[in-house]
């Protein structure tokens, strides 16, 4: 399968309204659109004619008995034959322009959602935005294909009227009587149900958010029994559901037979008022026939009137929701002369204070410097902002105020792509995709050779559990990694990391699943590989800390300490307690 760009983008223009700004959209996809509108509207000109057929049939070759039954009935099946074939086509340009202009808004939403910046997800909820990237873009589709051809289906309506004037003034206007009140009575219920549907759509939301959680948190949930609670705010957000949709079936079964039986008034009242007419010879059978067939006919087009409405409300409050995220610009952004050469790696943060988007201050006026090829260790407790440095120097957020320069040029003034590709960070908790063991070594440079992944697992002490495993390098992990212990998960991560060959990395806590034995082991491969490096290790076990040239100590997010582990030992005593600290931690989590 081809993978094609999106055709069009939304129109950023805020002030449009929401239909304005899809309006390139639709565009873009105008020919297959107005195709099937075209042959949609040719095929029921063509459906019109068939009452009309059989009208003349009754009176020509029944009544009157002038003409051959036979003629009018193969007609009326060339006709019906003629009409199936086309409404085929329309129907299905119709979809395609549908399913078009849905891969066209997926392609951009999620676009714009790999570029939003960590601060964004920070906010947001993922089962939120798993709802928006479907049902939201599911409704404006619907709603910019479908509306156009309903319309088209309401525009029948005229022509058939304008047929019935030209059989019959007064009985049209009787056969069309009824056809208003359904359409303002299908209105009426879009209206009633829009409310209702609105609130089942956001407590789908809702419990999509609920499910997601349950479902990446299903480890946590089995580890604390917490099931049954969990089950219960399940069951909650479920209630809710089940009470709206209760409130929507309540809705429909009261308007629902009411626009059922109208069309039976028409037919009763084209019999009626037709039949007096028969009787006093101003008409005849074969036109009582054809006018019901007419009221049969039009009234699906006026009751989706009431129906298109609804799909316009919804599909203007999906839009909006969808528009929020399109309209949230990303704060990371390149320069507009960006920097773009290799860099070498030395690492500055002057006077740095960063605040998290949700306002919890981090850092505070620190000033770090990490010489190239110099590998540091950073310690400190638990929240001093130890994780938040890696984070600014790879410009996952900007700084509130100072800057972080590498080579002395501002982060935010080296291109983004390239930043990222020099700049390697191994977090803790590494994620890992379901994919196989080569590939997620591989992802950061998705063509390296075997040999240089196993060089990178074997610097990483991974090659030798990898071995082991049923499939070696092809193992497919499970999703997440799961499949893996949290030792071997990080191995991977760090090997990613080196594959990568960047000049400045940095090791969050990387190295804090795996075995001390194993650690000590890698330690040498890692050293290797960290010469000409630059190396910020955020560490709280004296065995990685051993890694390092320098140690600084952290507090209240600034730099209170800097030197040797060794002259740290002696001169700071702050330095000890969180070592201390730390390895009382690591003996308790050991
Ligand atoms: N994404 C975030 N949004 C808001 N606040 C955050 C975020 N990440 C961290 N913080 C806050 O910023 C402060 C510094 O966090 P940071 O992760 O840098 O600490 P740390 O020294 O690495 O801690 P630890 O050793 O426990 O990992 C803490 O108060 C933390 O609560």
């Amino acid at each position: 399968m081809s993978r094609r760009a999106p055709k069009a983008s939304i129109d950023p223009d805020v002030r449009k309204s929401w239909l304005r700004r899809a309006l390139p959209l639709v565009k873009a996809h105008r020919a297959l659109l107005i195709t099937s509108l075209v042959l949609s509207f040719i095929g029921l000109v063509v459906q019109v004619q068939i009452p009309n057929l059989v009208r003349i049939g009754i009176d020509d070759a029944i009544v009157a008995r002038t003409g051959k039954l036979s003629t009018y009935v193969l007609a009326i099946i060339a006709l019906a034959l003629l009409q199936g074939g086309i409404n085929y086509l329309a129907r299905l340009y119709l979809l395609r322009t549908a399913y078009e202009m849905e891969y066209d808004l997926r392609n951009i939403v999620y676009a714009h959602l790999v570029r939003m910046p960590f601060g964004f997800y920070d906010r947001v909820q993922s089962g939120e935005l798993m709802s928006r990237s479907g049902s939201d873009i599911r409704a404006v589709q619907m709603y910019l294909s479908f509306g156009p051809s309903i319309l088209v289906q309401c525009l029948i309506a005229v022509v058939a009227f304008v047929l019935m004037l030209s059989i019959n003034v007064p009985l049209a206007i009787v056969a069309m009587a009824t056809m208003p009140i359904i359409g303002v009575l299908g209105v009426s219920m879009r209206k009633a149900i829009f409310p209702v549907s609105w609130m089942i759509q956001a407590r789908l939301a809702q419990l999509a958010t609920v499910v997601d959680e349950n479902i990446q948190g299903v480890r946590i949930v089995k580890a604390f029994a917490a099931e049954g609670r969990q089950l219960r705010t399940l069951a909650e957000s479920a209630d809710r559901i089940r009470w709206a949709y209760r409130q929507d079936a309540r809705i429909r079964s009261r308007w629902n037979p009411l626009l059922d039986n109208l069309p039976r008034l028409g037919l009763a009242l084209v019999l009626l008022i037709g039949g007096l007419m028969v009787i006093n010879g101003h008409t005849t059978v074969g036109t009582i026939v054809a006018f019901n067939s007419y009221v049969l006919m039009l009234q699906p087009p006026f009751r989706l009137l009431g129906m298109m409405i609804m799909m316009g409300q919804r599909a203007s409050a999906s839009a909006r929701r969808i528009y929020e995220i399109l309209d949230t610009p990303s704060e990371i952004l390149d320069d507009p002369d960006p920097v773009d050469r290799p860099l070498r790696g030395d690492l500055a943060f002057v006077d740095v204070s960063f605040a998290y988007p949700n306002g919890t201050l981090a850092l505070e006026g620190l000033n770090l410097t990490l010489r190239a090829g110099e590998t540091v260790a950073v310690v400190g407790g638990t929240g001093s902002g130890k994780s938040t440095l890696g984070r600014l120097a790879a410009r996952f957020y900007d700084v509130t105020s100072g800057s972080v320069t590498i080579d002395g040029v501002d982060v935010r003034r080296i291109k983004l792509s390239t930043l990222r590709e020099q700049v390697g960070i191994v977090p803790d908790e590494p994620f890992l995709f379901s994919l196989s063991i080569h590939d997620n070594i591989a992802y950061g440079r998705p063509d390296a050779s075997r040999r240089e992944v196993i060089e990178a697992a074997v610097a990483a002490g991974a090659d030798e559990f990898i071995l082991e495993l049923p499939d070696g390098y092809e193992t497919v992990v499970g999703e997440r990694g799961y499949t893996l212990s949290g030792g071997q998960r990080q191995r991977i991560a760090i090997a990613r990391a080196l594959l990568v060959d960047p000049p400045v990395l940095v090791l969050d806590d990387a190295t804090s699943a795996i075995d001390v034995g194993v650690e000590q082991r890698i330690h040498g491969s890692l050293k290797e590989r960290m010469l000409g490096r630059t190396t910020l290790i955020v560490a709280h076990r004296l065995s990685t800390i051993s890694l390092a040239d320098r140690v600084v100590l952290m507090a209240g997010g600034k730099v209170i300490a800097d030197g040797t582990h060794e002259s740290l030992l002696a001169s700071e005593p702050r330095y000890g307690e969180v070592l201390a600290a730390s390895s009382s931690e690591s003996a308790v989590t050991a």
